[in-house]
């Protein structure tokens, strides 16, 4: 016996607990993503918001729609609601009238769906049948469900019945990065794992017309968002001569929250939807405090500084957070191109981007900033403000 404290420690338990972790560090095996089929050009977007909410009338609000648009440095975006859903439902339009349970009803079905979509290319990547994943972890901001959507996508994709479930529902745009730090801490303490993480997200849950001059959070809103869904297969200790393929060692993991930034991203669900405000000092709030979280997060691995050595998979929230980021670490311009890429294909598509960017990464065979050492950072933003850094090394094995 070994005595700790007013704690006993049995050799016999200790050996039982090291057993049950992992050796290797938790690695990316596989990724998969996904889109609804509607497509709507950046260019065309002013036209088609303002005539599926009825609101045509309102030609000086259109146009600064349109500007913003414009100078969003995005070319296109998918949606899942269409013309003829926003006919049959002018609730989801229209501003007096309650619209959650449609909002809901819809996402019951179309959430599991997409992310089963996303899911199920990560799983034919990691070549290892669906009964293999023994965890699961789903973000989504797009419903609030008991049973929630991990149930249906478990029952959709064929997982076991004994699969480890977790919910994580409106953590905003950092939920890809969340998950993905999660699903770490599972892999490497639990030997064996093997984790399913999916986020999928739908705009149709924060839809809504425009209001006034004033209301300008609606229009960022409405220019920048879009819907996805991205999986990643985490697991550690691969064997050799497995089917499976780590494409990024997971080294480190951490998140922090900029002092008091706590209005500058916020939302709620009510009756109308979700209604999500970006506030417009989220720009400036990144800007000023990123420098600093990644030094705290990454100085005690001895990776502080020299930022160009990195690669780098940042959430493009928005052209302007990606130039802050950019200008204040004083990245080369190839750093972010992954980032750009995919706020330019797809738009800000909330938790599932940044996954989006770090396959954009793999798919680029390391052209995009991936030094001689592998090592990169992926950096998730969201409601806090907060800010997720998740340590990467590229393992060249794309
Ligand atoms: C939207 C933009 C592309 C527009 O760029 P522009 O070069 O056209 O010009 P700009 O920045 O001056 O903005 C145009 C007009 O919109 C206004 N404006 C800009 N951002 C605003 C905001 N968040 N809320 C309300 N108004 C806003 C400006 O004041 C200006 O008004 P006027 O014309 O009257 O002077 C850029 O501002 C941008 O990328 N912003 C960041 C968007 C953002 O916050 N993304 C995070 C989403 S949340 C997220 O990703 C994570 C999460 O939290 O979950």
């Amino acid at each position: 016996m070994v005595l700790l404290g007013n704690l006993t420690a049995s050799p016999a338990a200790a050996v039982i607990r090291q057993a049950q972790r992992a050796d290797g560090p938790a690695s990316v095996l596989a990724i998969g993503t996904a889109n609804p089929a509607n497509c709507v050009l950046q260019q065309e977007y002013a036209d088609y918001y303002f005539r599926v909410t009825n609101a045509e009338h309102d030609t000086k609000l259109k146009s600064k729609l349109h500007r913003i648009c414009k100078s969003s440095a995005i070319k296109k975006r998918y949606f899942y609601h269409t013309d003829e859903m926003l006919r049959d439902h002018p609730e989801l339009i229209d501003r007096t009238l309650p619209s959650l349970d449609t909002r809901m009803g819809i996402a019951t079905t179309a959430v599991p769906e997409l992310a089963a979509a996303a899911a199920t290319k990560a799983m034919a990547e990691w070549g290892r049948p669906a009964t293999d994943v023994t965890h699961l972890i789903v973000g989504t901001y797009c419903g609030a469900h008991m049973p929630g959507a991990d149930v249906r996508l478990a029952s959709l994709l064929g997982l076991a019945p004994s699969v480890r479930r977790t919910m994580l529902y409106l953590n905003g745009c950092n939920s890809g990065a969340t998950a993905l730090r999660v699903a770490k801490d599972i892999a490497e303490n639990n030997r064996g794992a093997r984790v399913l993480v999916v986020c999928a997200e739908l705009t149709l849950i924060l839809l809504r017309a425009p209001e006034d001059e004033a209301d300008k959070a609606t229009l960022i809103m409405q220019a920048l968002f879009g819907d996805g869904a991205a999986a990643v297969i985490v697991g550690a200790d691969v064997n050799r001569g497995s089917v499976e393929c780590p494409l990024f060692e997971m080294v480190a993991a951490s998140q922090a929250v900029i002092p008091e930034s706590e209005r500058a991203a916020a939302g709620r669900l009510g009756e109308d939807g979700l209604l999500f405000r970006p506030a417009v000092e989220m720009t400036t709030l990144i800007r000023e405090n990123v420098e600093q979280c990644l030094v705290e997060a990454l100085a005690p691995l001895g990776l502080s500084g020299g930022w160009n050595r990195l690669f780098w998979a940042v959430h493009p929230g928005g052209r302007a957070i990606l130039d802050g980021v950019e200008a204040v670490l004083r990245l080369d311009s190839e750093k972010l191109a992954a980032s750009r890429h995919v706020l330019s294909e797809y738009g800000n598509m909330s938790g599932p981007t940044v996954i989006f960017v770090l396959d954009e990464i793999r798919r680029r065979r390391g052209e995009l900033g991936v030094g001689r050492d592998g090592l990169g950072v992926l950096l998730g933003l969201g409601p806090g403000i907060s800010v997720e850094t998740i340590v990467l090394h590229a393992t060249g094995n794309y």
